[in-house]
C-alpha cells in the first residue's frame, strides 16, 4: 500500500465523483456568492467482531489527504502557473502521510440498491464478513464537508463472528481499491481514538464513542 510514484498534478475538468458550482443569492438583503461540490452521499458501518472483542476498520492511501501534507511542505508544487497542464510531482514525502484509518464505508451511488443493501456490499467487499441485512442497525446519519459537499453520510452499526469471514476483504481490485483490514481491541480504542499520531476520521472517533454508552455496557452485564 505504501509505495506511491509517478505522482502528477493536474486539473480536474470534468469528474464522475466531483462538480464544482458557485451559488450566487441573497440572504437578509445582502448578497453572497459560495462555491461547493456535488458529490455522492455515502454510508459507513461501525464494524465490532464479538469473537475477538476487537473493532474491524480500514486502512487507505488518501489522496486527499497526501495532497494537503504535500501544500503543507512543498506549498510550490501548487502554484498556479501551470494549472492546465500535468506537473510532475518530486516524490518528496512517503506515502504513509496519505494513510488515514477509517470505518468502512463507500458512496451511494446504486439507485436500485437501499442504503443497507450498499453498507452490507462495502463490509463484505472492504472487510469480508457476510452480514444479514436484517442485522444492520441503523445509528445516525450526519451533513459531512458542511463548507465544501454538505453531503450526506449514514452511520450504521453491525457485529461479526469470526464465522462469518467470507473473505480476506480489502475493496474490489479492479476498481483500483487497495485496503488493509485493521482491527483495534476494545481495550485499548478509546486510547486509538483520541490518538492523534493515528490519523483517522470523525467517522471512528465517533462511534467508538457511540459504542461506550450504547453497547459496551450491555456486554459487561453478559
Ligand atoms: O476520484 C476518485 C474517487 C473515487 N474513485 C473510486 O471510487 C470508489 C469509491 O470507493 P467507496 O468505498 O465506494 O467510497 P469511499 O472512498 O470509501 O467513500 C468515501 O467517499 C464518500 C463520498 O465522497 C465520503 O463521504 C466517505 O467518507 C468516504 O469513505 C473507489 O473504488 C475508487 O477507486 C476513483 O477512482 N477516483
Ligand atoms: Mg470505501
Amino acid at each position: 500500500m505504501e509505495s506511491v510514484e509517478d505522482l502528477s498534478l493536474g486539473p480536474c475538468t470534468a469528474s464522475q465523483y466531483l462538480r464544482p458550482f458557485r451559488l450566487r443569492y441573497r440572504q437578509n438583503g445582502i448578497s453572497k456568492i459560495w462555491d461547493f461540490m456535488r458529490s455522492h452521499d455515502s454510508v459507513s458501518i461501525l464494524i465490532f467482531n464479538t469473537s475477538r472483542q476487537c473493532f474491524v476498520v480500514v486502512k487507505q492511501f488518501r489522496p486527499a489527504v497526501y495532497m494537503c501534507e504535500m501544500e503543507r511542505k512543498c506549498p510550490q508544487n501548487f502554484e498556479r502557473k501551470k494549472q492546465e497542464t500535468w506537473n510532475p510531482l518530486p516524490n518528496s514525502l512517503p506515502a504513509s502521510v496519505g494513510v488515514t484509518y477509517e470505518l468502512c464505508a463507500g458512496i451511494v451511488d446504486k439507485p436500485e440498491l437501499s442504503l443497507e443493501e450498499i453498507a452490507c456490499r462495502e463490509i463484505l467487499e472492504e472487510c469480508g464478513y457476510e452480514v444479514p441485512l436484517a442485522t444492520l442497525k441503523r445509528i445516525t446519519s450526519y451533513r459531512s464537508g458542511v463548507g465544501v459537499t454538505g453531503s450526506k453520510q449514514t452511520l450504521f452499526y453491525a457485529e461479526v463472528t469470526d464465522e462469518m469471514k467470507a473473505s480476506e476483504g480489502g475493496g474490489q481490485p479492479e476498481e483500483g481499491e487497495l485496503i488493509e483490514v485493521v482491527e483495534i481491541p476494545l481495550k485499548d480504542s478509546m486510547d486509538f481514538a483520541y490518538n492523534e499520531s493515528f490519523p483517522k476520521t470523525m467517522g471512528v472517533i465517533f462511534s467508538f464513542m457511540w459504542f461506550q454508552t450504547n453497547v459496551a455496557p450491555n456486554l459487561l452485564e453478559n
